[in-house]
């Protein structure tokens, strides 16, 4: 789906939100003092949804303008870093309070470790592309 390396990549994290369940505004990145950890930084994500939902639990992104309502067997897929290995700061997100029914999703985070070839630092600001 990606074209990442997936040897890296965390386990599937399956999440279920309930009625009124969120997850407030975060980056997925790791903190900058907590950039040696295992395999780098999350580079990408991968957001399947598995469920629909009655309504609310969206996930936005307040900084991009951006709203993904939850349908069963679609993905957002996003990257947390852009070219160089910054932190995208534009990437926050949120998962917006389930109002009725519930929610079902599963993460799936790229690190950085074995990236290199897939996704190569441009050597010249003129030649990045994202
Ligand atoms: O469930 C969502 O819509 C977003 C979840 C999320 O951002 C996360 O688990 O990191
Ligand atoms: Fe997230």
């Amino acid at each position: 789906m990606t074209g990442l390396n997936m040897k890296s990549a965390e386990k599937l994290q399956v999440v279920n939100y309930g009625v009124g369940g969120y997850y407030r505004t975060h980056h997925d990145f790791q903190p900058n003092t907590a950039r040696k950890s295992a395999n780098g930084s999350r580079i990408a994500t991968v957001l399947i949804y598995m469920s629909n939902v009655e309504q609310g639990g969206a996930t936005v992104f307040p900084l991009l303008n951006v709203t993904i309502w939850p349908k069963k067997g679609t993905a957002a897929v996003w990257y947390n870093l852009d070219s160089y290995g910054n932190n995208n700061n534009i990437t926050l997100h949120a998962a917006c309070p389930v109002l009725l029914g519930s929610k079902w999703a599963a993460n799936k985070w790229f690190r950085e470790a074995g990236q290199e070839f897939i996704k190569p630092c441009p050597l010249h600001k003129e030649t990045r592309s994202q």
